[in-house]
């Protein structure tokens, strides 16, 4: 269980309280307008942004003393922040080893892992040889090779076009069923998750507006605000 409660953080022009439960094995859906607070509220979990007050927990773990490479979070952004001069094998290695001093045996995870995205033989190219959806694939394996529970996805097809963006929608609900992770994404388009979510949050003012389930909070009185949060994107 990934749980924040009253978890605060400040600027001047922007204030944000988190409270949020996710259950582990789940998929959180991260909804609401521009500017509400979803990166906001990935950064703090991963430990980018440091709450003054509250309390962050995975599994019952304090996460809030972890510097962010300790924290047992993966994160993908939008960009995907792949190393262009690296191979698809090495930037995947990246989640497994800093060093990219790789064992056989983590070799051939990688290669299990680039099998599950459907990047089978896309081992030695690099970033540039790549499509964008192609690009996003090599990101999500790097998250998942890592064996970190807890995956934050940053609006990470937003880039994509709408049926490639589905269908990594569902290659993320795939793999989650096969790995014990738990995972937030945020998205701008909530009818692409409605069916796999088992949970979406609404994120507006630096609030957990509502959470439930993708059906509830779609059709709640909240549903004029998702209309005007989806159009304005
Ligand atoms: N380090 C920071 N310093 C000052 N303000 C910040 C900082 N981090 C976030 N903010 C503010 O927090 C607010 C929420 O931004 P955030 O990126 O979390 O929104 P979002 O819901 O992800 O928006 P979008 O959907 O457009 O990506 C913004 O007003 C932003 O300026």
């Amino acid at each position: 269980m990934l749980t924040i409660e009253n978890c605060r953080l400040s600027w001047p022009d922007f204030v944000a309280d988190y409270t949020l439960a996710v259950k582990a094995g789940h998929l959180c859906a991260v909804i609401g307008p521009s500017g509400g607070g979803k990166t906001t509220l990935l950064h703090m979990i991963a430990g980018f942004e440091t709450p003054e007050s509250g309390t962050l927990t995975l599994h019952g773990q304090n996460l809030l003393p972890l510097e962010p490479a300790k924290r047992p979070v993966a994160i993908v952004f939008q960009d995907h922040n792949l190393f262009p001069h690296l191979s698809v094998t090495q930037n995947v290695g990246l989640g497994l080893r800093p060093s990219l001093r790789l064992t056989d045996g983590e070799k051939a995870l990688i290669e299990d892992t680039l099998e599950a995205v459907g990047l089978t033989g896309f081992g030695t190219r690099k970033p540039g040889e790549m499509s964008g959806g192609q690009r996003q694939r090599v990101a999500l394996a790097r998250a998942l090779v890592s064996g970190r529970p807890l995956i934050l996805l940053d609006e990470p097809f937003s880039s994509l076009d709408p049926t490639l963006r589905r269908d990594m929608i569902l290659l993320v609900d795939d793999m989650r069923r096969k790995r014990p992770v738990t995972i937030l994404m945020t998205i701008h388009t909530p009818e692409d998750a409605a069916d796999v979510a088992d949970q979406m949050a609404f994120v507006a003012d630096g609030r957990v507006v509502a959470s439930g389930p993708p059906a509830t909070i779609l059709n709640s009185a909240l549903a004029p605000r998702i209309a005007a949060a989806v159009s304005n994107s």
